[in-house]
């Protein structure tokens, strides 16, 4: 049919699955709120240029994170993942002067580049760059908290992990949020009929738990935003 053949294909991201937003309301929503402004389109060219894997947080997810964050009044936060500091510094500068960022990268290399966007974004003296492997920092960190919010963006492997310490190092009214938890929109399998990606397949599980687990403890409150790579945030409510 004319209309049919007419239709967009849908854009695919790395595993084959579609985006979920229509290809004229991304390009609306992009040009209206612009949610890549110069300094963070100058961490994306600079990581490119350092051969950093482009995976930062989608934009409009990052400026969502921004805008939440700065209505919640949060100051003290942790990231796990870092990469080249894109989502750090969107953090950095919802928290304010007086907040601090405790990010954490396990690549040294990527946590160089990330120092030098936090530089030139002018928050580097409200970011703290952790290099080492998250489950290992995050344990000394306990000692810096309670936190009033931690984003994860990692290995999705390993979510249930940064999960649980996040639950017990954030305050009561702080907030869990993690990137990616529609698991490149894998999400709605069950991780074990994914037979032919065992990465994936491991990733789908870690995702599944967390977003399990937060829809149902008592002690939060929680949602996912539909966006392209679904963001899931939950208030610690007790
Ligand atoms: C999706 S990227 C983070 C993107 C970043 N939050 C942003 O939006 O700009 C994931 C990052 O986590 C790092 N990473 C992966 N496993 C990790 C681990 N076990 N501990 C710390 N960092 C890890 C990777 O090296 C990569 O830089």
């Amino acid at each position: 049919m004319a209309q049919t053949s007419q239709m967009q294909q849908p854009k695919q991201n790395i595993y084959g699955a579609g985006h979920l937003l229509e290809e004229n309301l991304e390009a609306y929503t992009a040009t209206t709120f612009q949610p890549v402004d110069d300094v963070l389109k100058e961490v994306v060219d600079r990581a490119a240029r350092n051969q950093l894997p482009p995976l930062h947080v989608d934009s409009l997810d990052g400026l969502t994170l921004e805008v939440v964050i700065r209505m919640a009044g949060y100051k003290k936060m942790v990231e796990v993942g870092t990469l080249a500091g894109y989502s750090g510094i969107q953090i950095a500068r919802a928290i304010g002067p007086d907040g601090h960022l405790h990010t954490i990268e396990v690549i040294p290399q990527f946590a160089e580049v990330a120092k030098e966007s936090f530089r030139k974004a002018g928050v580097e003296d409200r970011v703290t760059v952790h290099v080492g492997s998250a489950a290992e920092v995050l344990q000394r960190l306990s000692k810096l908290g309670p936190f009033d919010a931690v984003f994860i963006d990692a290995d999705k492997e390993n979510y249930p992990v940064y999960l649980d310490w996040a639950e017990e190092n954030i305050r009561v009214g702080g907030a869990v949020f993690a990137d990616n938890t529609f698991g490149f929109g894998h999400v709605w399998r069950e991780a074990d009929t994914i037979v032919d990606n065992p990465k994936l397949r491991g990733q789908v599980a870690g995702l599944r738990k967390i977003n399990a687990r937060l829809a149902n403890n008592p002690n939060y409150r929680a949602t996912i935003l539909p966006t392209n790579q679904g963001l899931t945030m939950a208030v610690r409510l007790k």
